[in-house]
């Protein structure tokens, strides 16, 4: 991370406006840019009850917005990718909703790619809405990335698909989660006896296949998962997009287990912290402090 980065870092600039009537350029190539410049972290926004009780702020839309607002004003203009839980947001209804909006404005304005946090997945002309509503350069929430979820079939992304390639977007994939409940759907084998999650990122390595320095279509894959990739399984990561790796910190891995979990996909890895670097709140500097140490210790991992 370049501590000293300000300006846009994420190919849209102000003269295009957010939505952008010049072309964006494809969410790989803003990605590959970002962590190589910016270094190889996501920090997610999630604004849990219990953070906002250790910065001192209440469990209310004045404690979402002043929380927020200081973690986009601390990082956004020198972390590579910001990933707000949408969840958190939602809970507080249209209000929080609004929050998440300028937040999502407001980051990329300052040079981070935002990652939507939704984690969608619903049937084909559903899906279409969740792209008009996350991938649409006209719609107040609309990201450089969104999450989706595979689990209708990943034929049922196809709009989201299409809408991402056709917007300079990128989506990630759910494939390997870094939740331990995961493993009973993402492992277990469909009729061609291959596993669920070989499909998806089988899927996704066609989808990427010809764009360099990496396709727009990513997979999210833990970084808790130990050895569980290493030989006997049919897993293959070189997918040809980034893998948005969260699970470090909070949920117990570390930078050390990247090499382990990811093996020769390590170089398109984006590791991914939330609780890990907002527990150094409410002071920005040590917000900042956190990141940048988070930063270096990825790209000496991820080397
Ligand atoms: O497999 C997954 C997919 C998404 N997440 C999300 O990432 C953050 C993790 O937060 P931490 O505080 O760093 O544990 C959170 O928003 C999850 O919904 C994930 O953890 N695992």
């Amino acid at each position: 991370m370049n501590p000293t980065t300000t300006g846009p870092g994420n190919g849209h600039s102000r003269a295009a406006g957010r939505g952008g009537a010049a072309r964006r350029e494809p969410f790989g190539v803003r990605l590959r840019r970002a962590m190589d410049t910016r270094g190889p972290l996501c920090v997610g926004i999630d604004p849990h009850a219990a953070l906002l009780a250790d910065w001192g702020l209440g469990d209310d839309i004045a404690g979402l917005e002043r929380f927020t607002r200081t973690v986009v004003e601390a990082l956004a203009d020198r972390v590579a990718v910001l990933k707000p839980q949408s969840a958190f947001f939602e809970r507080f209804g249209s209000r929080g909703v609004a929050v998440l909006e300028r937040a999502v404005a407001e980051s990329r304005d300052a040079g981070a790619l935002v990652v939507m946090d939704a984690k969608r997945g619903d049937i084909g002309s559903t899906m279409a809405a969740y792209a008009d509503a996350f991938l649409d350069p006209s719609s107040p929430l609309f990201s450089d990335a969104l999450t989706v979820s595979p689990y209708l079939g990943f034929g049922s992304l196809r709009p989201a698909l299409d809408r991402a390639r056709a917007s300079g977007c990128g989506l990630f994939v759910l494939a390997l989660t870094s939740n331990p409940e995961g493993a009973e759907v993402q492992h277990a084998a469909g009729g061609d006896g291959r596993t669920v999650a070989a499909t998806v990122l089988g899927h996704l390595a066609r989808e990427n296949a010809g764009e360099e320095p990496l396709g727009p279509f990513g997979a999210v894959v833990g970084a808790t998962l130990g050895n569980s990739l290493a030989g006997g399984t049919d897993v293959d990561l070189d997918i040809g997009g980034a893998l948005l790796a969260p699970g470090i910190g909070a949920q117990g891995a570390t930078a050390a287990d990247l090499p382990r979990v990811f093996g020769t996909a390590l170089g398109n890895v984006l590791p991914s912290i939330s609780r890990g670097v907002l527990k150094h709140g409410p002071s920005g500097e040590a917000l900042r402090k956190a990141a940048a140490a988070e930063a270096r210790l990825m790209a000496e991992a991820l080397a």
